[in-house]
């Protein structure tokens, strides 16, 4: 096994007591320190048992796993738990457990001494954007559905270990939390560059989690393994690009990133303005609506011609709430940002959160054109490959990054 490689499988077979065929067959791959594999798979196709494989949830009937160099059925659970963290739906936490207590569970079990364990607890809190004394008493049933995914989150990071499984970590919240829980996790793995497993049957989460990503197909056997660009630029067979499904070209919305396309600039209005030297400028600039900025030119909200009342005086509160995203977000994720907050545009920011430009619709549309236009070249064998995504060094994508003006 060469240094490079963090799990691998060989040969991997499973076959559950009195089934006649194996629900895994003969698996074999290599995942690499520090990258993301997504299995992803149609339902019943062996995803989860593959999984479960790797911690020992579940037995292999045959073959060899190692981690890091160990064959797993050589390590004791103290030590399996050591190095592989586990996250399930919901965050799988014990309900009658406080948040700390569920947290505190693995170090608690590798028996560390109580202040260790309150000083870890409180850094893993920080570290998943939940306030420690506001949430460390707390039961689970007192958290919000993304809450509870990100101290289940936390509680997979407790020991630190250098492998986490993942088993449709953000299956069961609502598209828009699963989005915030997706980017706030790669933001969190750009960081702390563990080695996840991680399993979904949603392609396009695949797509925007993956460094690498393996087709699975009944017995969970290997259809294609390739970074996210490849299989959507070159699905190896007819099952694969079923798979894909129709729309090769939207799915590179998640590879491509706001600062890869072109920005335009706003009617920018301090909030202390009149409502009358608005109308002044909508009126000398023809633009639809002035965007409203605090005074560090952080964007609030957009007012058009529409929102301003005869008489009004301020304009508190007045017109949409913008939605913003940073120059590294994808486009898939300001087209969510633009839809979620109702208005065709989305303003970019920097990390202060202050001002850069707009990505409107129609750039985005522009985008969306040259995509199909490079894929129905490529299908003529004319094109290179499109414009990707830049990864990091160690083969990671950029994380993407979309806020809206509430959630800071
Ligand atoms: N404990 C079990 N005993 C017998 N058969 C099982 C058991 N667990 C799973 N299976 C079978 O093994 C196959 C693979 O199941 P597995 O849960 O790994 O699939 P999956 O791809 O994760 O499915 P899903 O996407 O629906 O969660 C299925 O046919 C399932 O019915």
């Amino acid at each position: 096994m060469t240094d490079d490689v963090m799990i691998s499988l060989e040969n991997v077979s499973k076959r559950y007591r009195g089934q006649k065929a194996p629900a895994v067959e003969n698996v074999s791959m290599t995942i690499r320190r520090g990258e993301i594999v997504v299995l992803v798979g149609p339902s019943g196709c062996g995803k989860t048992t593959t999984m479960k494989m790797i911690n020992r949830l579940i037995e292999p009937s045959s073959g060899r796993i190692c981690v890091d160099g160990a064959d797993v059925t050589s390590l004791d659970g103290t030590e399996l738990r050591r190095r592989i963290g586990y996250v399930i739906q919901q965050g799988g936490l014990f309900p009658h457990m406080s948040v700390a207590t569920n947290v505190g569970m693995v170090p608690k079990m590798l028996g560390w001494s109580r202040r260790r364990i309150d000083e870890r607890v409180d850094e893993l809190l920080h570290l998943v954007g939940l306030e420690p004394g506001q949430y460390r008493n707390r039961l689970p049933r007192q958290l919000s559905g993304g809450q509870q995914q990100r101290v289940g989150v936390a509680r997979a990071l407790a020991a630190d270990p250098p492998v986490m499984l993942m088993d449709e970590p953000f299956g069961a919240t609502d598209p828009l939390t699963r989005d915030r829980l997706q980017n706030e996790f790669l933001r969190l793995q750009e960081k702390l560059q563990k080695t996840i497993v991680f399993v979904t049957h949603d392609f396009d989460e695949a797509i925007k989690m993956g460094t690498r990503i393996a087709v699975l197909g009944e017995r969970s056997r290997i259809r294609q393994f390739d970074t996210p660009e490849r299989l959507l630029a070159e699905p190896a067979d007819k099952t694969v690009g079923q798979f894909i499904g129709a729309g090769a070209a939207l799915k590179q919305l998640n590879l491509r990133r706001v600062d890869a396309v072109e920005w335009n600039e706003a009617e920018l209005m301090h909030r202390d303005e009149s409502p009358t030297a608005v109308l002044r400028r909508l009126d000398e600039s023809g633009a639809w609506a002035v965007l409203t900025v605090d005074s560090e030119r952080r964007p609030l909200r957009w007012v058009g011609p529409r929102d301003l009342e005869p008489g009004q005086t301020s304009l508190d509160g007045v017109g949409i709430p913008v939605a913003v995203v940073e120059p590294r977000a994808t486009l898939q994720d300001a087209l969510d940002a633009m839809l979620g907050a109702g208005c065709g545009a989305s303003v970019v920011v920097d990390d202060d959160g202050r001002y850069r430009g707009v990505l409107d619709i129609e750039s985005l549309m522009r985008a969306i054109r040259d995509m199909r236009e490079v894929e129905r070249d490529r299908d003529r064998g004319m094109a290179e490959a499109p414009p990707r995504l830049p990864r990091q060094s160690d083969g990671s994508r950029d994380s993407a990054s979309v806020r809206t003006l509430e959630s800071r």
